[in-house]
């Protein structure tokens, strides 16, 4: 594959800016990528992991000369970081961030960039529940959606350049208005994920999850749901601060279904109960059919199964 932007530079060095530099080291998508992060032990192992060229110790003198400049800091750091690397961006660059709520990085990002910078905030809907340089892997985003949510008025030729550089990572790409994109998000990840962690929760507070005897023998299901309530505390918790709107009507739907499932297990409503899981299996079954489970191999490192 050929050169998509001169220069790249990585501002956080975990599980995504990783797999970003990975996977564009293997396919020369940059002439060079610089890494920034705030510890020293982090930049050391980007080093050595080959994650990146070089590193930098800040992050404005890590976007300097920068073509394209990743954020891929937890969301609620967005803001800061813009802050900070605003006056030494070039003129022409495209910043984008990975983050996994959109509004609030509109609106944190956007604001601190200066004139003749292109601000296009991208969503790779791949991860795992690991994080930190050593989580990054080169297949991370193959075959996996990655959503595209320029803002108003944001330049369509740098827009189709960084597709072409999403699709190159090995990624199918979709734009999407930012609500809508919170409220998707919310209902596909953020709930399941606070699901999982509740439900853990649920169980440790029974003194089950630490036999060793119940994970052992526990189904594919439970065992799924401790893998994901073992993501990362940060990035969750400014997932649920800055996407309030959205979690909170979803949860809200959540729960009245769920009340209404307590009911007919308390009733003794078994029709209820069968016809609501004879529907959801045909959603399941629908996507299958459609051909819509991209769902990435697992290459080993803990990616969702079925
Ligand atoms: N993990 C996933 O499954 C996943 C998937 C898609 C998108 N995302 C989004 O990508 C972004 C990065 O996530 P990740 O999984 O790579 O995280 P990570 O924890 O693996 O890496 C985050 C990086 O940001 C740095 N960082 C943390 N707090 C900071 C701060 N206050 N200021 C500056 N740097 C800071 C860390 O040192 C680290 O280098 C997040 O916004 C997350 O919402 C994550
Ligand atoms: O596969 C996982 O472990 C993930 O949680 C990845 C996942 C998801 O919920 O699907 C998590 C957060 C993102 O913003 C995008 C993807």
């Amino acid at each position: 594959m050929s050169v998509i932007y001169d220069r790249v530079a990585l501002i956080g060095l975990g599980l995504i800016a990783g797999s970003m530099g990975l996977a564009m080291r293997r396919d020369g998508l940059a002439r060079e990528i610089v890494g920034t992060a705030r510890s020293a032990e982090t930049r050391d192992v980007a080093v050595e992991l080959g994650l990146c060229d070089r590193v930098t110790e800040t992050a404005a003198e890590a976007v300097e000369g920068a073509d394209l400049v990743v954020l891929a800091v937890p969301v609620g750091a967005m803001g800061r970081v813009a802050q900070e690397i605003a006056p030494h961006l070039k003129r022409g660059a495209v910043v984008t961030d990975v983050g996994s709520v959109k509004r609030a990085v509109l609106e944190g990002v956007g604001p601190h960039l200066p004139e003749g910078v292109h601000f296009v905030p991208t969503h790779p809907m791949a991860g795992t529940e690991h994080s930190g340089p050593h989580a990054g892997f080169a297949e991370l985003f193959q075959n996996r959606w990655c959503l595209i949510v320029p803002p108003e008025g944001a330049d369509e030729t740098e827009i189709a350049r960084l597709e072409r550089f999403w699709q190159a990572l090995g990624a199918h790409t979709e734009r999407m208005d930012v609500e809508h994109h919170d409220l998707v998000c919310a209902v596909v990840s953020h709930i399941p994920h606070l699901i999982a962690y509740t439900m853990v929760g649920v169980a440790d507070d029974l003194r089950r999850v630490s036999d060793q005897e119940v994970i052992k023998f526990s189904a594919a299901g439970f065992r799924d749901f401790t893998r994901i309530a073992a993501s990362d505390p940060t990035m969750w918790r400014d997932v649920f601060l800055t996407n309030k709107e959205a979690t909170l009507e979803i949860l809200g739907r959540f729960t009245e279904e769920l009340f209404a499932l307590q009911r007919a297990i308390r009733t003794g409503d078994g029709d209820q109960l069968f016809d609501y899981f004879t529907h959801t299996r045909a959603i399941r079954r629908g996507i299958i059919e459609a051909g819509q489970d991209t769902e990435a191999p697992d290459f080993g490192r803990g990616t969702k199964q079925k």
